[in-house]
């Protein structure tokens, strides 16, 4: 549409800017496409001003990897804790599944300052797209260069086992190719591009230092590395949906991360994904089992300190990678 020449009230021409937002309502920096930078920036700063945490890294929970706060859950090796439920921050969403909390968690992991998200948001929990990663963006917003996204999946590969962790290599963005992107609408270039490139969306170095730190701690017989596809939910996969995922090369299929990755990396963050394997998904009709929410949990529990000890010693790791990378 061209700009639009307007006389003002006194005869002389007024220019009146075109506005390169699309025409839905935009009511106090908040619209069905987004919050605007400004309104995160609000919410950025609510947190700056609760905690005198700097996070350089964040850590998203998992499924019942990261509401076992007494028992130990991913996020109790942080030290000097500082929680804030999501109900208090402005503009966040709350958490309605269980296994996620809903709280952020403030501190350091290994020395390290982090903040970890102890439940996280999802699509079919009735959220559009952006709104399920609208963390990813405050967290950028308040220091965080690193996102290691952690989600529990169903094993679709053959060779995994229920209990595994997999590194995660690459995503197919299952929802994406129906349309559904959480950049979808408006782009704001102070969070990033309009047509950000996602080839090397899992840093390399990272997922190095993940097979390395495996092996150190003795756990590299259960850590794999694969492709990874989040699909809409809530209900789990068809027979037959599952052996087209397996087809065109998936490995582990979930309900999250993939999303938040693309948000993480459209704003320049590095990114490292971890997926713990809690089912085996059922690709034959004569496979009587059936998966379910509390297996999944279950296995998040099963698993809480490899987990643990294993995303704490990979926090230091990419700590120290980063100081020492130019
Ligand atoms: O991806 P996370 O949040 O770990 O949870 C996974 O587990 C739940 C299903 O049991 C779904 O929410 C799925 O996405
Ligand atoms: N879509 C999906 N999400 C999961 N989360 C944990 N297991 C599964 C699974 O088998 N399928």
């Amino acid at each position: 549409m061209a700009p639009v020449n307007a006389t003002d009230v006194n005869g002389s021409k007024a220019y009146v800017p075109v506005k390169k937002t699309l025409p839905e309502v935009e009511e106090n920096g908040k619209s069905s496409k987004g919050y605007s930078y400004e309104t995160l920036v609000e919410t950025a700063n609510f947190l700056l001003s609760r905690t005198s945490v700097r996070p350089r890294i964040g850590v998203i929970c998992g499924s019942g990897m990261g509401s076992y706060w007494k028992e130990g859950s991913l996020a109790e090796n942080i030290t000097d804790p500082e929680c804030i439920p999501y109900e208090e921050i402005p503009n966040f969403p709350v958490s309605t599944v269980e296994g996620h909390h809903g709280r952020l968690v403030f501190g350091k992991l290994e020395g390290v300052p982090v903040v970890a998200m102890q439940g996280r948001f999802h699509y079919y929990e009735g959220y559009p797209l952006w709104k399920c990663c609208l963390p990813v963006r405050v967290m950028k917003l308040i220091g965080v260069q690193t996102l290691i996204a952690t989600n529990a999946a169903g094993g679709l590969n053959p060779n995994y086992k229920v209990g595994d962790l997999m590194i995660v290599r690459d995503h197919i963005n299952m929802m994406g190719f129906a349309g559904n992107n959480p950049l979808h609408g408006p782009n704001d270039e102070r969070f990033g591009p309009r047509f950000p490139p996602m080839n090397k969306a899992y840093n390399l170095e990272y997922r190095k230092i993940a097979k390395e730190v495996a092996k150190e701690q003795g756990i590299d017989n259960i850590v794999r590395e694969g492709v990874y596809t989040c699909l809409g939910g809530p209900n789990f996969e068809t027979v037959a949906e599952l052996n087209m995922l397996k087809m065109v090369g998936v490995d582990a299929v979930g309900m999250s991360t993939v999303h938040e990755v693309i948000i993480a990396r459209h704003c320049d963050m590095k990114v490292f994904g971890l997926s713990l394997i809690t089912n085996e998904c059922v690709t034959s009709y004569d496979h009587d089992s059936e998966a379910n929410h509390e297996e999944v949990l279950d296995v998040g529990r099963m698993r809480q300190d490899t987990l643990r000890q294993y995303v704490s010693r990979l926090v230091q790791r990419f700590a120290s990678s980063d100081d020492a990378s130019p």
